[in-house]
């Protein structure tokens, strides 16, 4: 079957069902015989959402969200189902989108552009096949073409002889904007096609869209020039796409991936997914993710597994397009004048929402840096409800471009926490304002200042007694990262940091944790604080704060995890070294900093004693983290809680490890090994000089006990000479490794004269 051909019997298909509803409802008096309440909530539902699809087609900034939109279409439809008469050909919910004028000339699709009926349950799935099955009675085989949807906007590019002629935006379907300049600059869009088979014509539609990693940037920079954010990835591919400049699109990243066809000539192709493997020769984006399938069960399996893996996918997608793949069958069941009956749309559950920003606070964390979060009126989102969300720190605010008492598009994706994605700029009415970092800490009162030159973050520099972030960093002892203490979670964290009462807390700081009694623990009344916000939570039927006695049962006596808090408190004294490390909070010293520091010092003291070069040169710890260690370890009050804990018997060294345990020749010597080696890999000398309790280390100094070098040692053997530093060969390095430090010397090499 010739592409043009089908063309015409589908313009046919959908000019029909214009005019059977055309005769259905009386000319001039639409609606007759409906009630006048009904008639009149049909025109207001109906011009909103012309308003609305105004404003995302044509100015790229909706005012609801999609789900918000959805709602009003299926209501109007609702509406019709109940009085069919009011379903008009010109009711939104018989075209697609709308015809507007805009700064862009009109060109008519060879072929209709179409949206997409959609299935939001099973059920609606199942009647949608049950219809095809209905329809192809007869056929032998038919098979379902399972695709992504991608959440940007559709184009149509005409190919004719293989050349980029004309590209335009779908319009109302039959006529869309010529926006052929700016498709030009989207590199995934070949100007050519090559390769063999290229047809006289083609329509080629696709979406284009904007990569979530990169909308943030973008936003940032309209920020920054004083233009409007977009609200989200979407409205930014539609707004940089439709830009009277196209030099502006070519600034922008966008991207196409292709996902149908239309008129066509030459091109003769049974099925859509064949078309697919054509148009992927010839140079264009087609996507990796489709796959035929032959029955419903294979089109569930596909909507499940993308379900899951939504975010698995290089582009953001809100559903699962289905498409009967014969083209020969597509004709034969036609479409509606908005929709193909071969195809349908599941949509998955949003995962952006619209609501109110009241307010951004600022939050103090367990190194005291500040962070301001939105305070927003609660929505539901992927599944969960939502207050707060993260703003990371006051650029952020000013870049994300958004006010106090701006409505938002919040978006929750999966287990990520929840981020606004920008402001809904156009319903501002001037009562919005911008956000201030405070000066004083909240917590405190402590003034607020970068900790370093250039810093961005602001901190609260009473380490000591702020309260919020002594908080945090038992919270985070306790936790999974370093002494992982069962039962001791925020709630104990608080109780035990800033409880109502006693007035004295049982933590002054973490110094006294393994002194902690059960005398203590009793009287505490202390708040639940939010963990996000550290505000109190309030019981939802009062709506008081919530205040418990968290440790004691109602006749004051220890509740059973109590004791069982206590006794675990005490087993964490044993935990690895590198675990104690990471719960004293010194900034860059994470677990794997931790680790590190383990490995290469083992024990806490030499680590306190080594000087900031020892501690840079070692492995995996470098300047920064020297530096940071060094701060530390000068506070008084920082050694005396490595005291206590001492003196409580916390683990300072670290155990040799199983299988470690041979002689340890050459304990505590620093060596340093550079060039390339015969005898061994890099990591190999440094693992065997390890095992017999070497250090290795990046740099040469005075301390360095000896110096390996192999073939092309640079800067490091000289050095060596400089400071007089033993300098081993393959060979010696072997004597050193066998026989020890005394052996080794002997062999050491005549320095150059
Ligand atoms: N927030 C608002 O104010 C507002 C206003 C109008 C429309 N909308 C939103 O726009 C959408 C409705 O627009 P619509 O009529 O384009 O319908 P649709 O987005 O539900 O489906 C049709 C479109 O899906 C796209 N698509 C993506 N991947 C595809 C694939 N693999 N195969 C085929 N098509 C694919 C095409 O662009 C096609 O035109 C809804 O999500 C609606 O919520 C929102
Ligand atoms: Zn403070």
């Amino acid at each position: 079957m010739a592409g043009t051909q089908h063309a015409d019997e589908q313009r046919t298909h959908g000019q029909q069902a214009d005019e059977e509803r055309g005769g259905s409802a009386p000319v001039g008096s639409a609606g007759a015989g409906v009630p006048a309440a009904k008639r009149e909530q049909h025109s207001h539902l109906a011009e909103q959402i012309e308003e609305h699809r105004f404003r995302y087609y044509v100015k790229d900034a909706p005012v609801v969200s999609d789900a918000e939109f959805d709602r009003l279409l299926r209501a109007l439809e609702a509406l019709e189902e109940e009085h069919p008469p009011l379903r008009t050909p010109d009711s939104p919910t018989q075209k697609v989108a709308g015809q507007y004028q805009t700064e862009f000339t009109e060109v008519a699709h060879r072929d209709r552009m179409l949206s997409l009926d959609n299935a939001f349950d099973a059920a609606e799935l199942e009647t949608w096949g049950d219809r095809i099955a209905r329809e192809l009675e007869g056929v032998e085989q038919h098979h379902f073409l399972c695709e992504l949807k991608i959440d940007g906007l559709a184009v149509n590019l005409t190919y004719e002889h293989g050349r980029l002629t004309r590209a335009a935006t779908r319009g109302d379907g039959r006529t869309g904007e010529d926006i052929t300049p700016n498709i030009r600059t989207i590199g995934d869009i070949p100007e050519r096609l090559r390769g063999e088979r290229i047809p006289a014509l083609v329509e080629v539609r696709g979406e284009v869209f904007f990569p979530m990693e990169r909308f943030e940037e973008l936003n940032a920079r309209l920020v920054e020039a004083e233009d409007k954010p977009f609200a989200n990835p979407r409205n930014a591919a539609a707004g940089s796409l439709r830009q009277k400049d196209p030099r502006v699109t070519a600034s922008r990243p966008l991207h196409m991936v292709v996902h149908g066809i239309g008129a066509r000539e030459g091109f003769d192709i049974d099925c859509l997914s064949q078309a697919y493997e054509l148009l992927g020769e010839w140079g264009l984006p087609t996507s990796r993710h489709t796959k035929v399938v032959e029955g419903l069960a294979g089109v569930r399996e596909f909507i499940a597994y993308y379900g899951e893996n939504r975010h698995s996918v290089a582009h953001e997608i809100d559903g699962v397009v289905v498409k009967l793949d014969e083209i020969p069958l597509q004709g034969r069941l036609g479409s509606t004048s908005r929709a193909p009956r071969w195809a349908i749309a599941w949509k998955f559950p949003p995962e952006e929402v619209n609501t109110k920003l009241t307010d951004i606070r600022v939050g103090v964390g367990r190194t005291g840096r500040v962070t301001p979060y939105a305070v927003v009126e609660p929505v539901t989102v992927a599944g969960s409800e939502v207050e707060f969300a993260t703003l990371h720190n006051q650029q952020v605010v000013k870049s994300k471009g958004v006010f106090i008492g701006d409505t938002v598009v919040l978006r929750k994706a999966g287990d990520v926490i929840p981020e606004i994605l920008g402001p809904v700029a156009d319903l501002r009415d001037g009562s919005e304002r911008e956000f201030e970092m405070p000066a004083e800490c909240p917590d405190c009162g402590t003034a607020l200042r970068p900790m370093k030159e250039g810093d961005i973050d602001l901190r609260c520099p009473n380490a000591r007694f702020c309260p919020a972030q002594l908080r945090e960093r038992i919270y985070y002892l306790a936790g999974r990262k370093c002494l992982d203490i069962e039962h001791f979670g925020y709630v104990a964290a608080t109780a035990l940091t800033q409880p109502l009462e006693p007035a004295e807390p049982p933590l002054m700081d973490e110094g006294g944790l393994f002194e902690l009694t059960v005398e203590q623990l009793l009287p505490i009344r202390s708040h639940v604080l939010d963990q996000d916000s550290g505000l109190p939570k309030r019981d939802p039927e009062t709506g008081e704060e919530k205040v418990v006695t968290f440790f004691a049962n109602k006749e004051g006596e220890p509740k059973k995890n109590t004791l069982a808090l206590l006794e675990n408190i005490q087993a964490a004294k044993r935990r690895p070294l590198a675990r104690i490390i990471t719960g004293l909070s010194i900034r860059h010293v994470g677990p794997v900093a931790a680790e590190a520091l383990a490995r290469e010092f083992r024990s806490l003291d030499r680590i306190a004693e080594a000087d900031e070069s020892e501690l840079a040169a070692a492995d995996g710890v470098g300047p920064t983290i020297a530096a940071s260690l060094k701060a530390w370890f000068a506070e008084d009050w920082h050694r005396e809680i490595v005291e206590r804990w001492r003196a409580a018997g916390v683990r300072m060294e670290e155990e040799q490890p199983e299988g470690e345990k041979g002689p340890r020749p050459l304990e505590g010597l620093a060596v340093v090994v550079t060039g390339t080696l015969q005898s061994h890999t890099r990591d190999g000398a440094k693992e065997a000089l390890q095992k017999v309790g070497a250090k290795v280390t990046g740099s040469v100094s005075k301390k360095t006990a000896f110096v390996v070098v192999g073939d092309n040692p640079g800067s490091k053997y000289d050095k060596a000479v400089q400071h007089k530093v033993p300098i081993l060969d393959d060979d010696g390095f072997t004597v050193l490794l066998e026989q020890g430090p005394e052996a080794a010397r002997d062999v050491a090499l005549a320095p150059p004269e």
